[in-house]
């Protein structure tokens, strides 16, 4: 297994490339299953969930082809063809690799009327139940039966009715499942405290782009009017917002300076406006955000909550950062029950953190130190990086995998901009 070794203390200057969004392209592909049309996305990061993602498409019956492959790009264009699905059942084995297969059962229930899905289970960061999804897809008119870690969603006749449903708690993934089965109901179907990320804007968007009738984008309710058919598309994934954002603490806390080259401020409200009260300045230009650190980070206090407030994704992160800060932060998570699985490995690098539930005192401190970590998911990893960028000695990263599902050519891009990793295989 491959590892990454980090030598901190090398001030970061210079321009990131910021790829297409991870959780944008992951609910972005599935739409391929509404149309027997071409669909072909651009600017798709080149990560192991994509891969993953387009492995299950494939056991589906949907064929992709790919541009871009050159080693030296960014990104690539993938054109899926759902011309004719030959499956219908996302099995186990595939879906356990990636929680966001579920993102298949309301396109697929939508066009052949049947969907099979196996249960994702949990994770490091949480239990991650999926009722939610269920239930919205009931409230359409479907029909769900769990039996042997399946879901088995089933539309009546004829087609999903659509209807109505107010989502007691905000979900990413059950709008985002509920907007690609609403899009070819029968109806008009109406989402209430629909969740309003930056991807779920991205995904509405590429429905409209096929021909979908979709009213209150970017607003909590949506009402979609159920077309008969949709036509395929073109269509570019939005700039990853979490990685534009990961960087930007990655370049504060060695007291550095950067472009993040394509990320687009508007959808990085909170977590700009999170790093000007630690004293990190970002400002807009042409071709992205400039970030600067000058002069000691300042402790801040931060809950992370449903957009637009600061997402979950960037918790980690920012934590790091804050261990270097002048004073104590308080840092409280609400979306996730386990998302501080960092805290003691950053502990182990001589940060101070205590948690008690879902709140984390962070103290900062002047120095952090070098040593041997290891995360078990892709934020924590993300920010033991960011640690050891401004960490005294060399410090040691293991599992990188988690970071290959989200961090396109992390040690890359980090790299170009001054950074002392590398990836080496694991002895
Ligand atoms: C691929 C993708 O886009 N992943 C993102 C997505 O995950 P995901 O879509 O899984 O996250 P959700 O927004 O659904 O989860 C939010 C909260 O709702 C709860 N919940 C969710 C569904 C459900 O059926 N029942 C239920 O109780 C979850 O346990 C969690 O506490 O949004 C999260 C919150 O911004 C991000 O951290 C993930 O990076
Ligand atoms: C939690 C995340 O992703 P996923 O929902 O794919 O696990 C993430 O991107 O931080």
């Amino acid at each position: 297994m491959d590892k990454l070794l980090i030598r901190g203390g090398n001030r970061l200057s210079g321009t990131i490339p910021i790829s297409g969004a991870k959780n944008a392209a992951l609910t972005l592909i599935p739409c391929a299953l509404l149309t027997d049309e071409p669909l072909t996305l651009r600017n798709l990061p080149r990560l192991a969930d994509i891969d993953g993602f387009q492995h299950l498409m494939t056991q589906f019956g949907v064929s992709h082809t790919i541009q871009g492959q050159r080693p030296e790009d960014f990104g690539r264009v993938v054109t899926l063809e759902a011309t004719r699905l030959t499956s219908t059942v996302a099995p186990y084995d595939l879906v356990r690799k990636m929680r966001a297969s579920i993102l298949v059962l309301g396109p697929m229930l939508a066009r052949m009327g049947e969907a099979t899905v196996s249960l994702p289970g949990g994770c490091a960061i949480g239990n991650r139940p999926i009722d939610l999804h269920l239930k919205v897809l009931e409230a359409f008119g479907a029909q769900i039966e769990l039996a042997q870690g399946y879901v088995k969603a089933m539309a009546p006749d004829g087609g999903l009715p659509g209807g109505d449903f107010d989502f007691p708690v905000v979900s990413v993934g059950a709008t985002e499942n509920a907007l690609m089965a609403a899009v070819l109901a029968n109806g008009t179907s109406r989402l209430i405290n629909a969740a309003r990320e930056p991807e779920i804007v991205d995904l509405c968007n590429l429905l409209v782009a096929m021909g979908a009738e979709i009213e209150g984008i970017g607003q909590s309710e949506l009402t979609i009017h159920g077309v008969k058919r949709l036509h395929g598309a073109t269509y570019r994934v939005m700039p990853d917002r979490i990685e534009a954002g990961s960087y930007a603490c990655a370049a504060a806390i060695t007291g550095g300076e950067v472009l993040l080259e394509g990320a687009k401020a508007e959808d990085m409200g909170s977590t700009l406006h999170a790093l000007r009260n630690i004293g990190v300045e970002s400002e807009e230009v042409k071709g992205g955000i400039r970030v600067a650190a000058n002069g000691r980070l300042r402790a801040h206090n931060l809950t992370t909550a449903p957009y637009p407030g600061l997402a979950t994704d960037m918790q980690a992160q920012l934590m790091s950062l804050l261990c270097k800060a002048e004073g104590t932060s308080v840092l409280t998570e609400t979306i996730f029950e386990n998302r501080f699985m960092h805290v003691p490995e950053l502990s182990r690098m001589g940060a101070d953190i205590e948690t008690t539930g879902r709140t984390a005192i962070v103290r900062g401190t002047e120095t952090l130190n070098g040593a041997e970590v290891m995360a078990t998911d892709l934020r924590a990893s993300m920010s033991l990086i960011i640690a050891a960028l401004a960490a005294k000695g060399e410090t040691t990263v293991r599992r990188i995998y988690h970071l290959d599902r989200g961090y396109e050519r992390l040690e890359e891009k980090l790299q170009l901009v001054g950074a002392d990793i590398e990836r080496v295989g694991d002895e």
